[in-house]
């Protein structure tokens, strides 16, 4: 049996960041504007840390105006409002990020609709979940990881979905859904299973395309995976590998991805897959937001 093709999420992500790259240059050189992130992180999630610092690496690399937000996580809710109306107030920011989780005395719901819907690169406003979901998509600010899992499938795929069965596993506003919103306005026959989905592996068979956003270490198994099927990992768990030493980890996906390899078609290993998708994806809804905001034509979208 032939191995499965491994997607490199990672090259591919670079490809999109050139481009954004090549687009804010030529922004900056008709318009003098140079597109501004902003990130809030509120608190110390190590995790949450790693991923703020890809971020605003990427923006710089990019040629953004990044800035940084770091607040103690013990910051209140009122303060955290304020400081988002600040950035939707602030001319030279066009995209507003608050990493989430947010810490347990602020209500995650109240700071993400008081994002202004023009800058919420996240995609996460009720406005922009609105049109994703009404099948406007085109004037939406779509959210990066779904986003980056379907460029990911159309480079592996070819432009057109039509017709496949997609199972998304996981339904999260910041994953599932709005990859099944995806999916199904490329015209694939979507399936969602989560928690209480009976016979998941049977219902994992059926895919064409796999979808896995769950949260749990390697829960899909290999043999879950149908003859040629994509499967797309979204998740990242670190478990311990003390095979590389006393308390040492290591990260992995929701797919037993060895095992998987002798089943699927092709599939993105983790790390290395989506994560780095996602950040591609952020600097792409930051100069779109850009755009926006200053009234410019939009650009050939990149999926
Ligand atoms: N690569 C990237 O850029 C990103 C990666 N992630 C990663 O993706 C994963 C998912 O994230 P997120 O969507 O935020 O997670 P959530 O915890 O919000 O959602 C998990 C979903 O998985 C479902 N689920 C849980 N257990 C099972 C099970 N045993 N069988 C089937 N479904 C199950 C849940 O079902 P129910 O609704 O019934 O509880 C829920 O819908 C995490 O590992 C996260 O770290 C997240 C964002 C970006
Ligand atoms: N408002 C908000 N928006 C988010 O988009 C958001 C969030 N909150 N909270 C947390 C999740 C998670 N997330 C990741 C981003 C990059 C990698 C990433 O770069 N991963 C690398 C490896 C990272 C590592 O080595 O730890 C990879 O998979 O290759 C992973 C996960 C964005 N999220």
């Amino acid at each position: 049996m032939p191995e499965a093709q491994i997607i490199d999420g990672k090259a591919i992500a670079e490809t999109v960041r050139e481009e954004i790259t090549r687009r804010a240059a030529a922004l900056l050189e008709t318009s003098g504007v140079r597109p501004g992130l902003a990130v809030v992180l509120v608190g110390e999630d190590p995790a949450s840390q790693v991923y703020v610092r890809n971020k605003d690496r990427a923006a710089e690399a990019c040629g953004f105006h990044s800035l940084k937000h770091t607040l103690p996580a013990e910051t209140s809710e009122a303060d955290v409002l304020s400081l988002v109306d600040k950035l939707n107030n602030d001319p030279d920011i066009h995209g507003i990020l608050v990493q989430l989780p947010l810490p347990g005395h602020i209500d995650e719901s109240k700071v993400l609709r008081l994002i202004r819907p023009e800058k919420d690169v996240d995609g996460f406003h009720p406005v922009n979940v609105g049109l994703l979901t009404a099948g406007e998509r085109a004037s939406a600010l779509v959210p990066c990881t779904p986003a980056g899992c379907l460029v990911l499938l159309k480079r592996t795929l070819g432009d057109t979905l039509a017709g496949q069965n997609a199972v998304v596993v996981g339904r999260s506003n910041i994953v599932g859904k709005p990859m099944a919103s995806l999916l199904l306005q490329e015209s694939c026959t979507v399936t969602i299973a989560h928690s209480r989905t009976r016979n998941l592996p049977d219902v994992v068979r059926a895919a064409d395309i796999v979808v896995a956003a769950v949260g749990r270490p390697q829960i899909i198994g290999g043999d879950w995976i149908g003859q040629g099927a994509t499967v797309i990992d979204v998740g990242i768990n670190r478990i311990p590998a003390p095979e590389r030493g006393e308390g040492k980890s290591r990260l992995v996906g929701d797919v037993a991805f060895e095992e998987a390899l002798e089943h699927a078609g092709a599939i993105t290993p983790v790390p290395g897959g989506v994560g780095p998708m996602t950040i591609a994806m952020l600097m792409v809804n930051t100069l779109t937001a850009a755009r926006r905001l200053l009234n410019l034509q939009e650009e050939d979208p990149l999926f």
